[in-house]
């Protein structure tokens, strides 16, 4: 159901675009040839990162054709292998919301496989702090989907450099906001069709979990984070790959914040919707190398849900996440989320931690 007020809209159809494309992916998921490609930076991408972006993109582009949109993939690949472009193509065909509403709502099927090489390509836009713009990850912790962990299904919507509305698709994360966080796809194991949820914000008005459903969306509650007494009882989730966020910082600053508790290794933004809705608490994300920069579509949705359920999100340094700067976070290092409560003295240990390091 599509409520009122400032951004209304964008939150339905961001919810409706997706579902879909959250769908798409499951079936993918489940299937064993996942079509997967490595990258220029080594990194992989499959056929269901191509087809949920196809689909997300010609949503946005049917109902807010002068918007722009940052996504991470292009089309180059599929173009120059037809055999993939068509697995993709019979994909993108067969995702279909079940009710007729909905399908109306996106625009409806793509026209040709051309149309969608096309569509895959209209997120090439370089970003900026000026008007509607929207980020797009269609599948965040592509190294997770492919060996059956977390994943997420990611879009935000930006105006002016800040972020207004948030979706992420987590279907492998349980339906229940107060199932434990595990490592992983816990007891309540995804399916090919129901299970999943859709954790979405709209700025100043707070976050919002429903069940993910194949036909029109599922009624939503409203999420929070945990409240936090001590910081000693965090539970704090962190990247599975060593690569991506230091393992060992991490450690130490667990340590001296007096937590006895493991880290919980999640992929993808599933970190970000899981402290939202209180399924821990701290979410570290600790440069490994000076050189990496944080792209806006692996932060921008969870930035807004996290700050709508009662946190803050900074880096490493305790500046806010700017998501003005282009593709993107130039400004940034690293990423601290933690009840607002609690914040302060997290940063503060993060920062002493990583200066000792020097
Ligand atoms: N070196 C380095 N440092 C930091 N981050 C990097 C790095 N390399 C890649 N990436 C980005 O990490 C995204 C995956 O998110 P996570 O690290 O949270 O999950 S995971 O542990 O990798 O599964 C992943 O997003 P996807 O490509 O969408 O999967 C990358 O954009
Ligand atoms: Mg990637
Ligand atoms: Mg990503
Ligand atoms: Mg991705």
């Amino acid at each position: 159901m599509a409520s009122s007020g400032p951004y209304a809209h964008e939150l339905n159809v961001a919810l409706l675009a997706v579902q879909r494309a959250t769908l798409l992916t499951k079936s993918v998921f489940h299937s064993h040839a996942k079509g997967t490609l490595s990258k220029n930076d080594a990194s992989p991408v499959t056929i269901g990162d191509f087809g949920a972006q196809a689909l997300i993109i010609a949503a946005l582009q049917h109902a807010f054709p002068n918007d722009q949109i940052v996504a991470e993939e292009e089309a180059k690949d599929l173009r120059e292998n037809e055999q993939l472009r068509n697995t993709v193509w019979d994909l993108v065909q067969a995702a279909k919301l079940s009710d007729a509403t909905s399908e109306l709502t996106l625009g409806g099927p793509l026209a040709s496989p051309d149309a969608m090489l096309d569509t895959i390509d209209k997120g090439a836009s370089q970003g900026g702090r000026a008007g509607r713009i929207w980020a797009l990850d269609p599948i965040d912790g592509t190294k997770g989907f492919l060996r059956g962990g977390q994943y997420a299904v990611c879009l935000a919507l930006m105006v002016d450099g800040h972020v207004r509305v948030g979706v992420l698709g987590l279907p492998n994360l349980p339906e229940s906001d107060a199932e434990p966080l595990v490592e992983g796809i816990g007891a309540e194991q995804t399916d090919a069709d129901g299970k999943g949820v859709l954790i979405s914000a709209v700025e100043g008005q707070g976050a919002q979990s429903r069940a993910l459903t194949r036909g029109p969306l599922a009624s939503p509650h409203s999420i929070q984070m945990k409240p936090l007494a001590r910081v000693s009882d965090a539970t704090f989730c962190e990247s599975v790959e060593a690569a991506h966020s230091d393992q060992s910082d991490s450690a130490r600053i667990a340590a001296a914040l007096g937590i006895s508790k493991p880290s919980v290794r999640m992929d993808s933004q599933a970190k970000y919707g899981s402290i939202a809705r209180g399924a821990g608490d701290l979410y570290l994300r600790l440069p490994v190398r000076k050189d990496y920069v944080e792209k806006i579509w692996d932060h921008a949705a969870g930035d807004l849900i996290v700050r709508e359920a009662g946190g803050e999100v900074t880096d490493v340094e305790g500046k806010r996440l700017d998501f003005g700067l282009g593709r993107t976070l130039k400004a940034n290092k690293g990423v601290v989320a933690a009840p607002r409560g609690v914040h302060g003295e997290v940063l503060g240990v993060v920062k002493k931690v990583l200066s000792e390091k020097k």
